[in-house]
C-alpha cells in the first residue's frame, strides 16, 4: 500500500461517482470510499469498483463498543478492501476487538486496520477549547497512533504534519495515511492541518487521500498529474 494515492470519491450516488471516473479517465487508480456514497449504494458499490480494477480504501470511521465494532469487522472483512478505518478515541479494547473482526471474517487477505487520530479538520481550538483535550494536536495525534499500533492497528490517519513523528515513534511499518492534500493555490475547505504533497513526501506519508484538491480542479486529469509528479519525483 506504501505509496499509493487513493482518490476520495466523495459523491453522491455510484452514478456521479463513475461519471467522474469516466470523464476524467481514472478508470483502475485506487479509490477511497467514504460514508457518503457508502451509505447510499452499500457493499454491492465495493463490488462494482473492484470489478472495474480498483484497490478500494473504505473509510467508515467506525466508532462504538468493541463488540459492535468487532462484528461490524467481521462483515467488512469479506469484502475485499485495501484498509478499513476506526476512530482511535473508542480506545486500545475496540481497536483490538476491531481487528480479531476482520481477521476472523478475512476468507483470505484481512483488510489493514488503520485508525484516525485527530481529524485533520481539528485544530487546537477544536482540541482544547472544545473537547477539552489538553496540551497540542502533535502529542496528542502522536499519543493516539502509539496507542493505536501497540492495540493491533496496521496504521493510522493523521496529517503530514505529524507523519514524521509519529513513524520515528511507532516504526517505519505503521502506515502513515493522510488526507487534507491540496495542491499549491487550492482552497483548503475545511480542512485545518492542510499540507502539499511535496511536504507529505518530505514528512514520511506513506498514503495520499486525494479529495478537492483533485475533484474540483478546473482539469482534474492535469491536478492528479501534478499531485503524482510531487509525491513522487519531489517537484516543487
Ligand atoms: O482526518 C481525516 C480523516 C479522513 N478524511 C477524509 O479524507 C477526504 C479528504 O477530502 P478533501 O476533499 O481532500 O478535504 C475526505 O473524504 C475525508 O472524509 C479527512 O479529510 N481527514
Amino acid at each position: 500500500m506504501k505509496g499509493r494515492m487513493y482518490l476520495a470519491l466523495d459523491f453522491p450516488g455510484w452514478k456521479e461517482a463513475k461519471d467522474f471516473i469516466d470523464t476524467h479517465h481514472f478508470q483502475g487508480v485506487p479509490v477511497k470510499v467514504g460514508m457518503e456514497l457508502f451509505y447510499r449504494e452499500g457493499p454491492q458499490l465495493i463490488e462494482n469498483l473492484k470489478q472495474d480494477g480498483h484497490n478500494v480504501f473504505l473509510d467508515l470511521k467506525l466508532h462504538d463498543i468493541p463488540t459492535t465494532v468487532m462484528k461490524a469487522m467481521e462483515n467488512i472483512a469479506k469484502l475485499d478492501v485495501d484498509m478499513v478505518t476506526i476512530h482511535a478515541l473508542g480506545g486500545s479494547d475496540m481497536i483490538k476487538k476491531a481487528k480479531d473482526g476482520l481477521l476472523s471474517g478475512a476468507a483470505d487477505r484481512a483488510p489493514k486496520l488503520i485508525a484516525v487520530t485527530m481529524l485533520t479538520s481539528a485544530d487546537a481550538s477544536v482540541m482544547n477549547n472544545e473537547l477539552h483535550i489538553p496540551g497540542s494536536v502533535e502529542a496528542h495525534t502522536i499519543h493516539l497512533a502509539q496507542m493505536a499500533h501497540q492495540s493491533g492497528a496496521d496504521g493510522v490517519v493523521c496529517s503530514v504534519r505529524e507523519a514524521q513523528q509519529i513513524k520515528d515513534c511507532c516504526g517505519s511499518s505503521l502506515l502513515a495515511v493522510t488526507p487534507g492534500i491540496r495542491l499549491r493555490g487550492s482552497s483548503v475547505d475545511d480542512q485545518k492541518r492542510p499540507a502539499t504533497p511535496r511536504e507529505a513526501r518530505m514528512n514520511g506519508s506513506d498514503v495520499l487521500v486525494l479529495g478537492r484538491t483533485v475533484r474540483d480542479a478546473s482539469d482534474p486529469v492535469v491536478a492528479y498529474e501534478n499531485v503524482k509528479e510531487e509525491w513522487n519525483n519531489g517537484a516543487l
